[in-house]
């Protein structure tokens, strides 16, 4: 697994996108674009919106339920073990197998914040990756060449264990 050194956790507190109030004011920029979301609450509010992600990477409850409902039961259901602080290579598989045959929902066993580097990396070019930014709001980044290259520059602080 890689594991995020502790003097580098502020680069990934920082939004890795654009930081916006409420999904409802991002709408026009995703719509008719692959939609990625990164966490139980953004996934929820993106249904609530009418918006059914080709891949939500989720962690807690709240969403658990919902999944057993009509929009993403028929998505291909992942699980991967990523603990707090690392990107696991279980977590890895898991999105490449949810990219290349959407849709997809990875249930993370731990923490799935970190998601949105290897998302992005695995990401087709134009995707719209969405999570969320504790107490502020949700970060949407759209993919394109300059965010993969920084996506691979954050993933290079990581360590390997
Ligand atoms: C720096 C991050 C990614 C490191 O995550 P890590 O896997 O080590 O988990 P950590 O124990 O730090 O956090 C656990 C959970 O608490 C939340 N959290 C973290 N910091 C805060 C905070 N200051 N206030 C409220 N919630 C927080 C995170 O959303 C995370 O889901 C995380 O702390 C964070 O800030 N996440 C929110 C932004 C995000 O997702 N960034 C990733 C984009 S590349
Ligand atoms: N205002 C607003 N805030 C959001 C939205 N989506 C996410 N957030 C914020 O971002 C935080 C984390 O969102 P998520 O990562 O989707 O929620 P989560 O999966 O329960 O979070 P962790 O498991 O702790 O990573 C939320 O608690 C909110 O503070 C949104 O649509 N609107």
């Amino acid at each position: 697994m890689l594991r995020l050194p502790e003097a580098h956790r502020d680069l990934f507190k920082k939004p890795f996108g654009t930081l916006y109030p409420n999904i409802g004011e991002l709408l026009p920029q995703i719509r008719d674009r692959a939609v990625y979301a990164v966490g139980d609450v953004v996934t929820h509010n993106l249904l609530g919106a009418g918006i059914i992600p080709d891949i939500a990477i989720i962690d807690g409850y709240t969403m658990r339920s919902p999944c057993n409902r009509s929009p993403l039961l028929r998505a291909r259901r992942l699980a991967a073990k990523n603990p707090p602080g690392t990107i696991t290579d279980e977590l890895v598989d898991a999105i490449d197998t949810a990219v290349q045959n959407p849709p997809g929902v990875i249930f993370v066993d731990g923490e799935e914040d970190l998601a949105v580097i290897p998302l992005v990396l695995a990401a087709p070019i134009g995707t719209a990756v969405l999570y969320g930014q504790p107490g502020e709001g949700v970060v949407l980044r759209l993919v394109d060449a300059l965010a993969k290259q920084e996506a691979g520059s954050m993933l290079n602080v990581f360590v390997r264990e």
